[in-house]
């Protein structure tokens, strides 16, 4: 191992533990916001409970443009370590839905750094960083996530494009989005993202290699437990996993699928490609 490498190596364990807070109106307009760019067809108001996924639109850092990276997003090094690699994606996350976080309310997040791990994947080498978030309002803990984020490496000029798995077949619902660049704008934009895979299609295609721009990870995640909630408008989704197979991209219609669980009280769902490949896969958990 080079001094570089075990530098690195010492300095990703170190980030096991760190800690950071933050709280946040949940403002009511950026509810609305995200409503209409989904074209949902409920309008929670003050007091209503925040949809699922909707708490991605709050907390997220408001970094200076000169403490940005060149991908758009804050530098690493700060709360999530620098794993030396260049390229993130949102890989998946496990998210337990507590009690409602109501639109209006004031609330806090609190994110602590729980684990990295290094793999070797079909595309090179990857470090997924995981993150556990806990969301409480009126010192009530609504939601508790695990976030994974992957960094990889550049392929190799040579190495062949890994094949995405097929998605499953027998959907007992369906249900067809396309994902236009005016989605994948006001997704940026509504929840302050500024990864430039999403919008900015020279970077996203000449710098890390997409065909195009990349849809949102944690945008079909949000669609998904929407669908989820209207295949079971009785239940509550009180648990929610998900991970991300392979990317999904601007103007390519995508379809999101779901079956009957194991178990009476579960939906098994996924994001269905072009290609019919999974680029998604999820399950839900209802409670009374
Ligand atoms: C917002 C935002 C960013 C984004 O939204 S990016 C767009 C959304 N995310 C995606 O589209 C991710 C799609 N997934 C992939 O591209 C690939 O699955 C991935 C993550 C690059 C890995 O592909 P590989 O083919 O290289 O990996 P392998 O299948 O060979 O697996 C190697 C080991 O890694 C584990 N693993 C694979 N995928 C995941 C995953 N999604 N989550 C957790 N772990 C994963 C796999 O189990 C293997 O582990 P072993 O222990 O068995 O070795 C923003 O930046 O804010």
């Amino acid at each position: 191992m080079t001094v570089e490498a075990a530098m690195r190596e010492t300095s990703l364990e170190a980030a096991i533990g760190r800690k950071e807070s933050r709280m946040e109106t949940i403002l009511p307009e950026r509810v609305a916001a995200l409503v209409e760019t989904l074209e949902l067809p409920d309008m929670p108001v003050a007091g209503q409970p925040l949809p699922a996924g909707f708490h991605w639109l709050f907390f997220n850092p408001f970094v200076r443009r000169s403490s940005l990276g060149v991908d758009g997003h804050p530098k690493t090094g700060g709360f999530l370590p620098d794993t030396g690699l260049p390229r993130r994606m949102w890989a998946g996350g496990r998210i337990s839905y507590h009690a409602p976080l109501v639109v209006g309310a004031v609330a806090e997040k609190e994110s602590e750094i729980l684990n990295v791990a290094e793999k070797n994947g079909r595309a090179g080498r990857l470090v997924f960083v995981t993150v556990r978030h806990r969301i409480s309002s009126g010192g009530t803990l609504c939601i508790e996530e695990e976030q994974d984020i992957v960094y990889r490496a550049p392929p190799a000029a040579d190495a062949p494009k890994p094949v995405p798995a097929a998605a499953p077949e027998g959907a007992a619902w369906t249900k067809e989005v396309k994902p236009d660049p005016v989605l994948l704008f006001r997704y940026s934009a509504l929840t302050y993202n500024g990864h430039r895979i999403h919008y900015d299609r020279p970077y996203a295609t000449e710098e890390e290699g997409y065909p195009g721009l990349v849809v949102h990870g944690p945008l079909i995640a949000t669609l998904l437990q929407d669908f989820a909630q209207r295949c079971r408008p009785e239940g509550r989704l009180t648990r929610f996993e998900f991970r991300g197979m392979a990317p999904l991209f601007v103007d390519d219609e995508f379809a999101l699928e779901a079956v009957e669980g194991e178990t009476p009280d579960r939906l098994s769902l996924w994001a269905k490609g072009p290609q019919g490949e999974l680029a998604m896969k999820a399950e839900a958990v209802f409670g009374a």
